[in-house]
């Protein structure tokens, strides 16, 4: 019987990566639901090929101008964040690609948490908000949750099965754990001359050298607030301790993550820039299926080289690191700036340096809190949001 999957976030790049997956493997996997916020053209593409039961628009106009295209096909056309949630749950699903871009992933992919699903979790931000919340819903409803970020990825590779099978509950050092090596590009700008970097355009942002993503993550990839976002995730994903997380420079993404041991070994995780590979993983765990992606040709490779990110190119990773150790209040803060910040900075408003400015204003004016539930959790992102909006309007450049 083939598994049923359901993706959050189809029409993005993750979301076509997971579609490419499927189709390689067309044996195995079929397609339950797809989602998208107002992307009409690339969801008449998905269901005509795929055929799911059900296709999710969050924006109600998009999803009648969906329905009227797909006439003669069995996919049903729904519309809003609960029909997400809905399809992410529902008892047909053997699976949910989490793939939705920034906090507007929350619900779909706690729904599909709180149905004990296993949830392939590429949207970063829904953990970073919730941390320990998140965590405890895994638990609690019998959730398998397989990590899809890269990195993430790479890592639970490199561990050993207990570890795996305790994901978030384990005594990394009782496991025999030294540290959790993440590392990260740099981005497109890591050689560009510091006083420069104020009057980069939203195109050179994008520019990942390596990977082929959506804009958000790309700016955060040159911001490295990615970075900053990916040690939150590997603090609740790996169970760590400060001393027991550390960043580093590897230029050329060959390398996706790497875990130390305490006997002196690293197991490092090495592979193609393509997220066809972990979403095969995660499709598949703990067997191994075909992901499209080709070998490395170590032949071919050329130096792999390593080092110490700069603060004063970088300040939003230090930013988001402080936060991760702070508190929830901390990064959910963190979050939400940033997510106006790079809105306002791909749409020509603020300059590429003003990103970490906002995101640092926000966490110097938000007092520290607890956050006990999800709901608190969107009510201080949306008090962010719209403190970030006034900040916005202060750096503007109209
Ligand atoms: N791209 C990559 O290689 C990697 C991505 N990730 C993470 O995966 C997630 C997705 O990234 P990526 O695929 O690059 O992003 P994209 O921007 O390419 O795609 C985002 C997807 O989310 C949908 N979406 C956007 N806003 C909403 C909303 N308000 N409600 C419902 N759906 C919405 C988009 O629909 P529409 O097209 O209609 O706008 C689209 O399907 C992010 O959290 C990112 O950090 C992690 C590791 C690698
Ligand atoms: C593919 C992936 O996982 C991205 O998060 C990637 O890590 C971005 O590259 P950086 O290392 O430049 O942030
Ligand atoms: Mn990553």
């Amino acid at each position: 019987m083939s598994k049923q999957v359901t993706v959050l976030g189809a029409t993005g790049s993750i979301g076509q990566n997971t579609l490419a997956v499927v189709k390689e493997n067309p044996e195995l996997f079929s397609v339950y639901a797809v989602t998208a916020q107002q992307n009409v053209a690339d969801m008449v593409e998905i269901c005509q090929t795929f055929k799911p039961q059900f296709a999710v628009m969050t924006d109600a106009s998009a999803a009648t101008e969906l329905r009227a295209r797909l006439t003669g096909l069995p996919t049903e056309v729904l519309a809003g964040t609960e029909a997400m949630a809905d399809v992410a749950s529902a008892p047909e699903v053997d699976f949910v690609m989490a793939a939705i871009v920034g906090a507007a992933g929350l619900l779909p992919t706690m729904a599909a948490v709180r149905a004990g699903k296993r949830v392939l979790l590429a949207n970063k931000e829904a953990l970073v908000m919730t941390g320990q919340l998140f965590m405890d819903a895994v638990v609690k409803h019998n959730a398998e949750l397989l990590p899809i970020d890269s990195e993430h990825n790479a890592i639970f590779q490199c561990l050993p099965a207990d570890v795996q099978q305790q994901l978030g509950r384990s005594d990394l050092a009782a496991a025999g754990i030294r540290q959790i090596m993440l590392t990260g590009s740099g981005g497109p700008f890591r050689n560009l001359p510091l006083d420069q970097l104020a009057e980069q355009t939203p195109a050179a942002a994008c520019a990942h050298p390596n990977w082929s993503m959506g804009r958000k993550i790309s700016v955060d990839s040159a911001t490295m607030l990615n970075k900053g976002l990916e040690y939150i995730e590997a603090r609740w994903l790996f169970n760590c301790q400060r001393e027991q997380l550390q960043v580093v420079l590897h230029p050329q993404s060959v390398i996706h993550s790497m875990v130390s041991y305490t006997d002196g070994s690293v197991i490092a995780q090495l592979g193609q820039p393509d997220m066809r590979t972990p979403i095969a993983y995660g499709m598949s765990y703990p067997a191994r299926i075909r992901s499209g992606v080709d070998a490395l040709d170590f032949m071919s490779l050329g130096e792999l080289t390593f080092a110490e990110a700069d603060p004063a190119r970088y300040p939003c990773l230090q930013l988001a690191i402080d936060a991760c150790w702070e508190g929830q209040w901390a990064t959910t803060t963190l979050n939400a700036a940033n997510e106006v910040a790079v809105a306002a900075f791909l749409d020509g408003r603020i300059r590429f340096t003003d990103i970490s400015r906002i995101v640092a204003d926000l966490l110097a004016k938000i007092s520290p809190q607890q956050l006990n539930s999800v709901a608190e959790v969107l009510s201080l992102d949306e008090q962010v949001r719209a403190y970030s909006q006034e900040q916005v309007e202060h750096y503007s450049l109209c």
